[in-house]
């Protein structure tokens, strides 16, 4: 049986998908393209596939079974919405929205449909290196955990479409769900500090240290750059009270030559997480095939969301902002 698809939003990450989508997983097709620029839509869409002039459209389309959200942050609440009226499978790219208000919009309506329907694209989680390094730390032989330091390096972000909420509401969220996930803990409060501006990235503010303080006393200490020009480098430690777990360095290729000995470092996340978005996308055909989802639910969405508005509270304040969260809903329990 194939799952037929839609996918919303044809830009970068809609593409990427859409390549794993028809060439690399099975039991999937995707069987409708829709994007605000209707040109990128028709050209990233898989023969066959029907392109819709509007995601309402897509969404409403007996051809869909299940849809995927790529567009922009601020369109998925819409988007989500009308996948659960719907009563159809979504997985939606991070952020899964970004605002507090928009997250328990999402959340009561589809603990009113009472089924999980809402799969959010944190794919860190389905990384082998990140779930080997959740394994060590729950296994429990290092200890309690106490600091994890999570490096988030980009190259570069687009110029002028990244703004400077955006290390904050669209990179930093991949940090506060991956610490939340590794250390099974909250994040209750956020204090971020501001070094000296790196001058690549013009006006943007960047790089970023912020502080997550987790219900357990643990702290997160995450380094956000996004012009390190480098590469995209990811790393993560967990200092615990009796050894340290750390993420291993991506295995590449050794080369030796004129210049020395040395490895290349990823470009993108599309190179980094290859397997990882495989992976997220193997396990959500699944449970989507069943009319549900798995993975980070809405409330890891609402949790990361969180998160980013005290971040981004605390540029504003200097202080340590506080996180209050609602009771979790029963939907979510096992989450
Ligand atoms: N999980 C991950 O590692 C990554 C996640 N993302 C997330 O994926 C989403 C898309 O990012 P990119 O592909 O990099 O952006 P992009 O700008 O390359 O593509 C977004 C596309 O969505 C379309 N779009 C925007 N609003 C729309 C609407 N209301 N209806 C239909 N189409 C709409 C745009 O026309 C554009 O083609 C963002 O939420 C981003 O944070 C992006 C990169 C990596
Ligand atoms: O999600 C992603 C992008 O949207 C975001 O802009 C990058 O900073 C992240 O590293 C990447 O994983």
């Amino acid at each position: 049986m194939m799952l037929r698809v839609g996918v919303i939003g044809t830009g970068m990450i809609g593409q990427d998908h859409i390549r794993r989508l028809t060439k690399v997983l099975s039991g999937v097709e995707v069987a409708a393209v829709a994007d605000i620029a209707r040109d990128r839509a028709e050209a990233a869409a898989p023969e066959g596939a029907e392109v819709f002039d509007t995601p309402e459209a897509l969404i409403a389309s007996d051809t869909v079974e299940a849809v995927v959200i790529c567009s922009w942050g601020p369109a998925h609440e819409e988007q989500l919405l009308a996948c659960i009226e719907a009563g159809k499978p979504v997985f939606c790219e991070k952020p899964m929205v970004t605002s507090e208000e928009a997250a328990l919009r999402v959340m009561a309506a589809e603990t009113a449909f009472g089924r999980r329907l809402v799969q959010v694209g944190f794919m860190r989680r389905f990384d082998a290196d990140y779930r080997r390094l959740k394994a060590v730390i729950d296994g429990g032989t290092l200890g309690a955990p106490l600091i994890y330091k999570s490096i988030h390096r980009n190259a570069s972000v687009p110029e002028g479409l990244y703004t400077s909420e955006m290390p904050l509401n669209d990179t930093l969220v991949h940090d506060a769900d991956i610490s939340r996930w590794l250390l099974s803990d909250e994040v209750t409060g956020v204090e971020v500090r501001l070094p000296r501006r790196s001058t690549r990235g013009g006006e943007l503010r960047d790089p970023h240290i912020v502080l997550l303080h987790c219900a357990s006393g643990a702290i997160v200490d995450v380094e956000i750059s996004v012009n390190i020009g480098y590469g995209y480098d990811i790393r993560g430690e967990v200092s615990c009270e009796m050894g340290v777990a750390a993420l291993p360095n991506r295995p590449a290729t050794v080369v030796s030559d004129q210049y020395g000995i040395r490895q290349t470092i990823p470009e993108d996340w599309r190179e980094r997480f290859i397997e990882a978005y495989d992976q997220e996308f193997r396990e959500w055909i699944v449970a989507a095939g069943q009319g549900t989802a798995t993975g980070p639910s809405a409330w890891d969405g609402y949790a990361a969301t969180l998160v980013a508005d005290a971040a981004l509270r605390a540029v504003e304040s200097g202080a340590h902002e506080k996180i209050t969260m609602i009771d979790k809903p029963a939907l979510y329990a096992a989450a």
